[in-house]
């Protein structure tokens, strides 16, 4: 064997050592129900949190509506030549609608969107304030722009606010990038107190990734930011439709400047065939029925509760306020022979460990889903 295959099949082993391999594993999928070659279980680790992907008779009203003319299944093309399909308009002028902002740019992923706009709008006279626990595609996206960039600690205010008054006068901007949600521990950032700090500095701008609260926060389910009132000023508000709504896909909600702007430097949406029509016309038919689906939003918000207090009362650490829920464990080790255990028990939760998360921290994580029952959760809590 060569010498890098040779490094490679060691670093293997080394994670196999320290119980952080990761491998595919072959699944069934029956509704809410997953299955592997040994168990049948019930499925906690999903982000469709709203049970629409799970949902057939909207699948099949999509599909009624379909003809062989408006099935496209490619797009063959960037968006800059081609791929323009009346899709995506579509689906940005919904989303502008909706957030009742300038305007909307879709992008193939929330990891396209997050590693193209920070490094679009970020030049070295730039500095991004990053909480310590944003997602790997915004931290990939902050590594490939031309910024300065100083993590605060997690969702700590009053550190994010010395940073800014100390480096306001030595970058011409400042980026302050979160998220709303956190994937790893379920809690949230404070958006409003973000906004009013950005207020307060000329030179002070928002970026919020709100892939975990799409769908799932706000009466009209646009997020945390509509929860919070505040979708109006966020500068860089961004979404993935790879959870809750079913789909594929993220977007921005911004000025239009911005839109303008991205279109002509955000290298991850010049240099890549757009997504297939059909998925964006599906995502458009969701997006339109989001404001309608209030009573998932509240029955998950019931069973998470139900969740985070079964940990607590068992003694767990837990620091979720949302339908992510985390059983803090430790040890990789610990982790995965408690996710075997609940899987022989019947329920598809899966452990997550280092690099998602920091060393000593791996945990279950639950990902709840709406269509997911209280008298499930409680079978959960028995065996926990
Ligand atoms: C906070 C956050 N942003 C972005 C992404 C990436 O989105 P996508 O799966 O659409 O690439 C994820 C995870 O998938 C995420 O958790």
């Amino acid at each position: 064997m060569s010498n890098l295959l040779n490094a490679m099949q060691q670093e293997l082993d080394e994670l196999k050592e320290r119980k952080n391999y990761r491998s595919l594993p072959p699944l069934v999928h029956e509704g809410k129900y997953i299955s592997t070659d040994t168990c049948h279980m019930l499925n906690l680790s999903s982000n469709d949190y709203l049970g629409l992907a799970n949902d057939r008779s909207l699948r099949e009203a999509f599909l009624n509506g379909l003809t062989a003319d408006t099935f496209y299944p490619t797009s063959s093309s960037s968006r800059l030549l081609t791929g323009n399909f009346h899709a995506y308009r579509q689906l940005e002028e919904q989303l502008a609608a909706l957030f009742a902002t300038e305007s909307a740019l879709v992008f193939n992923s929330g990891y396209h969107a997050n590693t193209g706009i920070l490094p679009a709008i970020c030049d070295s006279r730039t500095l991004i304030l990053a909480d310590k626990l944003i997602h790997a595609s915004l931290i990939d996206g902050i590594r490939l722009s031309a910024a300065k960039c100083i993590r605060y600690r997690h969702n700590d205010l009053s550190q994010l606010q010395r940073l800014v008054a100390a480096n306001t006068f030595r970058y011409s901007q400042i980026i302050l990038v979160t998220e709303s949600i956190f994937s790893m521990d379920g809690d949230e950032s404070n958006l409003q107190a973000l906004v009013e700090l950005k207020k307060a500095y000329p030179n002070v701008l928002l970026y919020v990734d709100e892939a975990h609260a799409f769908g799932v926060r706000g009466t009209q389910g646009l997020g945390c930011a509509e929860e919070q009132g505040c979708t109006q000023d966020i500068d860089f508000l961004v979404g993935t439709f790879g959870k809750a709504a079913a789909s594929a896909g993220a977007y921005i909600v911004c000025r239009r400047v911005i839109r303008n702007f991205l279109i002509n430097k955000m290298r991850t949406f010049i240099f890549t065939t757009a997504l297939p029509p059909i998925n964006v016309e599906w995502t458009s038919f969701v997006v339109q029925r989001l404001p309608d689906f209030r009573q998932r939003r509240d029955t998950l918000r019931l069973i998470s509760s139900q969740l985070t207090k079964a940990l607590l009362s068992k003694g767990y650490a837990c620091p979720s306020i949302s339908h992510i829920v985390p059983m803090l464990i430790g040890s990789s080790e610990k982790a995965v022979l408690k996710a075997e255990e609940l899987q022989r028990k019947g329920f598809y939760a899966l452990p997550v460990r280092p690099p998602s998360v920091p060393e000593g921290t791996s945990r279950i994580r639950f990902s709840l889903t709406a269509d997911v029952t209280p008298q499930e959760i409680e079978q959960l809590t028995e065996v926990l």
